[in-house]
């Protein structure tokens, strides 16, 4: 497992709390919350839409300010964005007038890295995520399971700790989705980096990841924490299993629970009174 190998990249959020003021009211998006990402670890947040995730991910990113607890990083404190932390969102964020290449080499080159240091990098990674022979297209030349390969590529190439991505394949169709994390699983077994990813797609969640956090609805909490006994490297084969099925399963009641909390019992007030909030068999998903 990744996590026995790499040293660095620890993420302690620590009883966390983010407050929006909305037209002079409070609005509580996120509550106490404590997750932690060890050294190589992939983990995942799922939760209801507005639950708070990219609150969370925002504040680990140093691009919002706790209003209660703490983020650290590495045991120091998250105070603002930083070269520690590379962040993916799902809108692809290339700039259209530089190459493939070029939009890679944009974060070495703010370091000081040298041209020719910054060219060996760049062709580095975008040889790991399959795009060497793309280095001189420009990004509306690209699908968009290209671009978004690029996005995580430009967001690697800085050497960050951390890999933040909030529903990076969101916009992407199922095909090309199955295929990116198939690519990311691969890219993150070989780079040893610490991962915290956003997504709706339960299947995803369990493919990609040690551990996953389920949200509550807003204000968002850690409702569960859940192992993913699936065993490294994961292969597109092993989303058939009674293993990964039972897991998402279990997944999936949890989050319908909450789906239904945030819409404030409207269903079944609305007479819809079959709706069950109950959660299926643990299965294999280990709650810890
Ligand atoms: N900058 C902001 N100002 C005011 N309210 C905000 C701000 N950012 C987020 N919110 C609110 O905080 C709550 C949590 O939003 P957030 O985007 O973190 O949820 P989410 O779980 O990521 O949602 P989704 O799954 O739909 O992307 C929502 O009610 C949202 O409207």
């Amino acid at each position: 497992m990744n996590q026995s190998t790499a040293t660095a990249g620890h993420v302690e959020v620590l009883h966390l709390g983010i407050r929006f003021d909305i037209k002079g009211a409070a609005m509580e998006a996120v509550q106490d919350v404590s997750v932690h990402v060890r050294p190589g670890e992939f983990v995942s947040l799922i939760g209801p839409s507005g639950c708070g995730k990219s609150t969370l991910l925002n504040a680990v990113a140093g691009f919002l300010k706790p209003s209660a607890g703490r983020v650290l990083l590495d045991g120091h404190e998250v105070k603002g964005p930083g070269s520690d932390r590379g962040v993916v969102f799902q809108q692809y964020s290339l700039f259209p007038w530089m190459t493939v290449r070029r939009n890679v080499e944009f974060g070495l080159k703010m370091k000081g890295v040298s041209a020719s240091e910054r060219e060996a990098q760049a062709r580095t990674l975008l040889g790991l995520a399959g795009l060497l022979s793309f280095e001189n297209h420009y990004p509306d030349q690209l699908s968009g399971g290209m671009k978004q390969r690029v996005g995580i590529v430009r967001a690697l190439a800085t050497g960050p700790q951390v890999l933040l991505m909030d529903e990076p394949f969101g916009a992407l169709d199922s095909q090309t989705r199955v295929v990116m994390q198939e690519i990311l699983t691969n890219m993150w077994q070989r780079l040893r980096i610490s991962v915290l990813f956003i997504t709706h797609d339960i299947d995803e969640a369990v493919f990609l990841s040690d551990r996953i956090y389920v949200m509550t609805a807003r204000p968002g909490r850690v409702k569960s924490e859940l192992v993913v006994p699936l065993p490294r490297p994961r292969t597109a084969e092993m989303t058939g299993t009674p293993q990964f099925l039972s897991m998402v399963r279990t997944l999936k009641g949890l989050i319908r629970e909450e789906s239904l909390a945030a819409m404030g019992g409207e269903l079944r007030d609305g007479g819809l009174g079959g709706l069950s909030t109950e959660v299926g068999p643990a299965g294999v998903g280990q709650l810890v």
